[in-house]
């Protein structure tokens, strides 16, 4: 999280997709993504900055304001970052057009990816195999949905997801992609492990070491799989892949408001107890068998060679860019 408050005001399009990203209007990693690279554009479109300089302040106000959403998924910082990057040009015009286009080659490339990685998740899935899913991630529907191209037909056990119930939103696409699909609350997912394939979760980051961050309850999927021998694969695009981790940085885990997990009410009823409500929890590499990317598929153990590959040594902030 930044530590200052943006010193100009933002555009009310950056100002909406922050209060979106920040109530989970609007969620998932590669979505958050896109939708952050997009209201940079917005911000752009929309400025009358009467100098390069006041342009480009406004551009690190609002990358600000939308890295100050959430803290756990990289993809939004790597969004942010991508977009600013390249942004070039002597005039407010040219700056503008500059970020117009780094914002749409950033997302036709994020759409790229997740059609890429589908393409190699799906190759893991065989005829008439049965998967079980934790939360919503749009890179596993892209391995589903490959898969179903491929004229493969799958059957899902797909977990619930408490407290957002995300699982529904997995039970309606995969259930609209033909696939046979089982409801099952969370706790169920060890009993009916035996008669699962294969495990396919997302990530909102991957850090240096492998370890899979993703939402609350996959690292104890995991490890329940692997005492079951399921394989644990994890979808996700580079864009997932946390470069501060290579120097020691931790992942910031998002503790949310604890009336997602109980209203006032029943709290009050059942004695006001202490609440507590992460998002999101960390698998360690030992508990994955593979992850997959637009890249190929990786040992966790070797994710970090990609991640040199794609982001070298270190980072600076997103802002730090414009
Ligand atoms: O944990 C979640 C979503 O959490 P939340 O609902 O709290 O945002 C997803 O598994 C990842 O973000 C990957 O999603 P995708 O593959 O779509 O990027």
């Amino acid at each position: 999280m930044s530590d200052s408050p943006p010193e100009v005001e933002v555009s009310p399009a950056v100002a909406r997709t922050a209060e979106d990203i920040g109530s989970m209007e609007i969620r998932g990693a590669a979505t958050i993504a896109a939708a952050a690279a997009e209201a940079l554009g917005e911000q752009a479109a929309g400025s009358d900055a009467d100098s390069p300089e006041a342009f480009r302040a406004e551009l690190r106000a609002a990358a600000r304001v939308l890295y100050d959403t959430r803290p756990t998924a990289v993809s939004l910082p790597n969004a942010l970052r991508y977009v600013l990057r390249d942004v070039e040009g002597e005039t407010v015009e040219r700056l503008r057009a500059s970020v117009r286009a780094s914002v749409s080659e950033f997302c036709r490339r994020l759409d790229n990816a997740q059609t890429d990685l589908g393409r190699v998740g799906a190759n893991r899935l065989r005829d008439g195999d049965t998967i079980m899913t934790h939360c919503h991630s749009t890179d596993v529907l892209a391995c589903v949905e490959a898969a179903v191209e491929q004229g493969k037909s799958l059957s899902a056990f797909v977990k619930e997801t408490r407290p957002r119930n995300q699982g529904h939103i997995t039970a309606e696409a995969l259930g609209e992609l033909g696939v046979d699909v089982t409801l099952i609350v969370d706790s169920a997912a060890r009993r009916y492990l035996n008669d699962v394939d294969h495990v396919l979760v997302g990530a909102d980051s991957i850090a240096a070491d492998g370890s899979v961050i993703n939402k609350i309850g996959t690292s104890g999927l995991a490890v329940n799989a692997r005492d079951r021998g399921t394989p644990i694969v994890c979808a996700a695009q580079t864009i997932k892949l946390h470069p501060d981790t290579l120097t020691g940085h931790t992942v910031d885990i998002e503790m949310r408001d604890e009336r997602e997990v109980v209203d006032r009410e029943t709290a009050e009823e059942i004695g006001d107890p202490e609440v507590l409500n992460p998002a999101f929890d960390v698998t360690p590499p030992r508990y994955v068998d593979a992850i997959v990317t637009e890249r190929g598929q990786f040992p966790p153990e070797s994710i970090v060679s990609l991640m040199r590959e794609l982001f070298g040594e270190s980072t600076t902030e997103p802002w730090a860019e414009a």
